[in-house]
Order: C-alpha cells, then structure tokens, then sequence
C-alpha cells in the first residue's frame, strides 16, 4: 500500500485512477508521495519516507528541485497538459488587450438602469472602440507547449509571428507552424512585435528577463502578456514603460500589489490553467506517473531525474537505484550483485546532469547483505526493491 498527500485540490478524475494498493492519506509526514499544483514546497518539512512529488502542471518553481534530487526525492511534472487552457486564454489577454471589452462591460453594468440605455451605449461605444489582431505581429518568447500553441492560433488569428527559443525541441520544431518566423535574438522581437508573449520557466536565469533595457528596445505602443510567471518581468520597469506611454499594456496571470491596481495593467488571478479539461489532463497525468513509479520504479517526465523506463515488473525482482553521475557507479553495483551471483535479466541506466537513475531486473530477491552492499557504495542516493 503506497500513501499520497495532495498539497492542493487534485482533480478527482485523476485521483480515481488510483488501484486498491494507493491511499490518499490527509498526514504529510505519513506520506511516501505528494501531489501538488502551485503550493510552495521551499519551506516545507517533509518526512524520509517521501519518496516522490508530481506537480498537476508544468511550472516546478515551487518545488526545491536539487535539494529533493540529492535526497532521492523524484519530481515529475505534466508537460503539456494544460497548454490548451493557456493558449485559449493568451487570445482573450490579446483581445483584451486590443478592444476596450473591459471597459465597455464596465461601463454598462454601471449603468444598466438608465432607462434610454439603448440609445446611451450608441452614443458611448466610440470611446471604447479598439484595434483588430489581424496584421499584427507578436513576438512568442519560449516555445514550448503552450508556445508552440500560442505562435500557431495567432498564425490563424491573421497575425505576423515571430518565434524565439535558442533551445528549441525537436518536437516544438515539428509542431511549430511554418509560417512563424524564427527569431534568433529578442532584439529583432522587441524591434518588430506589437505583442510579446513570455512563455519560459521560472529559473535564475530568466528572472526579470523583461527588464528597464528591454522596454526600452520595444516598439512603441507595444503590449506585454504573461501567462508565465510573474517573476519573469521587472515590475518597474513595466509600470515606468507604461507611465511613459512606451507600454500600451501588460497583461498579467500574476499580479502582485505592486501593479495589480496599475493603468494600463490587465490582471487575471492565475487562471490560465484553471479549466475543467486542464485540471483533469494534468490529475490523470500525475496520477498516473506516480502510480508507474511508486509500483515499477519507472521513471517518465521527471525534471529533476533522468527518464527511466523499464515497462512492467515481469522479473522476480526490480532494484532501483538513485545515484550521483558517477565513474564505475554500474560497474559497482552490477559487481555487487554478481559477486554473490545474482543473474541481472535486465537493467537500464540514464542520467541527467548530476544525477543517474539505474533499474535492475533481477531473477531472485537479493540477500539483505547484498543490498546493504550497494546501498554503501559511495554516490548511491536511494535503493528501492520492488
Ligand atoms: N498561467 C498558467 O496557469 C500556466 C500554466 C502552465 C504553465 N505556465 C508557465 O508557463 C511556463 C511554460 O510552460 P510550457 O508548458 O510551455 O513549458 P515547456 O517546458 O513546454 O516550454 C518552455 C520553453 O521555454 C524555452 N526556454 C527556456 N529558457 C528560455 C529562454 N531563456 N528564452 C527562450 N526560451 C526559453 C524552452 O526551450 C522550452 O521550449 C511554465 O514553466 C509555467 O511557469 C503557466
Ligand atoms: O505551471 C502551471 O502549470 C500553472 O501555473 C498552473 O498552476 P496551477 O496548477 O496552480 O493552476
């Protein structure tokens, strides 16, 4: 019996998918996985039987990523699961942006009780008339799933599409509309596009990638959404751009105290992956991964460990091994099973930066001296025997 703890509310499509041999359990430190969605894990306790974490969605900012890797903590995330949920919302920030529908919706609730509201609104609409999106140009920042997504609907919107991800994947390249325009510097998007759309990962190295310099660069008139992370772009740099006019509007799935009450600052409470379908996608996703880990020891759409996937346990015994990316590490524990001739039927082993993941297949569960003797080898993490 394996025991889950959900930080966050977990669709129950992808919870019913657990068989008779998982427990959603309400006590973390009974807990050998967590699921989760936005809840932060950074400060968060977690007890040594915790062995994996699947986070309902793509973005794993809130989860210590090396901290869990160096304990043998596997992190697995949903890649694609809500991109539709956010692409569908990426249109309305841009027609939101485009046409005054905020305003105009605003204005006629305040004034629905005017009795020739009829005649009112013809004479009001001229102050919330707009611009359309075909023949404009957008620049899409990261394509990934949900960049891939967006770039293709506004090639079907009628929109020039610029396209920049120096670390493109193939398969984002295959999906990825031909008439999109590879862009190789932000420079050229921030020069062309009259929209700019962020579609990267929180990590050091994107952190206010927006900045005062980039701004500065955009065409004037130019519209920012963020449907990312709200650490991806400068505040202040935004809220001087759009004082000076340089900004027309940022639009935001983020918004902090700083901008949220900002003219010119379209905010949305997070909602991009709010849909009934994503929920579900990414629950029976997690789910699922978890389940395959918890039970075979595979490993599929880790980020923090190397995929590993062995299919079904059909030997008499998995073994599966945590460890550093090291020299001999397979030699040493191949050695350690030979020694005391244990036949390996079948094995894989992948890494990932600093880490490696190794799963054996073995015909007869080896002796407690045997798996103490691999469990001892310098760089081995977590040994699993299933
Ligand atoms: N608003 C929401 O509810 C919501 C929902 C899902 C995802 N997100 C956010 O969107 C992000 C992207 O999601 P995704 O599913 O498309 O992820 P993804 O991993 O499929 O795509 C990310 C892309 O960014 C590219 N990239 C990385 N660094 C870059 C850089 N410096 N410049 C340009 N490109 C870079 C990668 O090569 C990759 O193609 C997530 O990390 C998450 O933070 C938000
Ligand atoms: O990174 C993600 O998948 C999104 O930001 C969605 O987060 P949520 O699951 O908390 O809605």
């Amino acid at each position: 019996m394996y025991t889950v703890k959900c930080l966050n509310p977990i669709s129950n499509r992808g919870l019913d998918l657990f068989t008779s041999e998982f427990e959603v359990i309400d006590d973390l430190n009974a807990a050998d996985a967590v699921l989760v969605r936005s809840a932060s894990m950074h400060d968060l306790e977690v007890p040594d039987s915790m062995i994996a974490v699947a986070r309902a969605g793509a973005g794993v900012n809130n989860i210590p990523l090396e901290q869990y890797a160096e304990k043998g903590i596997t992190v697995f995330n949903t890649p694609g699961a809500n991109a539709n949920g956010v692409k569908e919302l990426v249109v309305a920030g841009l027609l939101l942006a485009s046409r005054d529908i905020i305003g105009g919706v605003n204005w006629v609730k305040d004034n629905a009780k005017e009795a020739d509201l009829t005649k009112l609104i013809e004479k009001k609409k001229k102050e919330f008339a707009g611009n359309e999106l075909k023949g404009k140009s957008i620049g899409v920042i990261g394509l990934g799933a949900i960049g891939v997504l967006v770039a293709n609907i506004c090639n079907r919107l009628g929109m020039n599409v610029y396209g920049y991800d120096p670390y493109v994947s193939v398969r984002s390249a295959w999906s990825l509309s031909r008439m999109v325009n590879h862009s190789s510097s932000l420079d050229e998007i921030y020069e062309k596009c009259d929209f700019l759309t962020i579609h990267v990962p929180y990590m050091e190295s994107t952190k206010g990638m927006i900045g005062q310099e980039a701004v500065q660069k955009m065409k004037d008139g130019a519209t920012i959404l963020n449907f990312a992370r709200g650490e991806l772009v400068d505040d202040q740099a935004v809220l001087d751009g759009l004082a000076a006019k340089k900004i027309k509007h940022y639009v935001t799935d983020f918004p902090n105290p700083a901008i949220a009450a900002a003219d010119g600052v379209i905010t949305i409470p997070h909602l991009g992956a709010s849909t009934e379908e994503s929920e579900e996608n990414c629950a029976e996703m997690a789910v699922d991964q978890l389940m395959n880990y918890l039970e075979n020891g595979n490993i599929v759409n880790s980020v923090n460990y190397p995929n590993c996937d062995l299919g079904d346990i059909e030997a008499e015994c998995r073994i599966t091994v945590h460890h550093k990316n090291l020299p001999n590490m397979i030699g040493q524990l191949t050695s350690a099973l030979a020694e005391e001739g244990y036949n390996i039927e079948n094995m894989l082993n992948k890494s990932k930066g600093d880490y490696a993941y190794s799963i054996f297949d073995v015909a007869k569960r080896p002796s407690e001296a045997v798996l103490s003797k691999m469990k001892q080898i310098d760089g081995v993490i977590r040994l699993r025997v299933l």
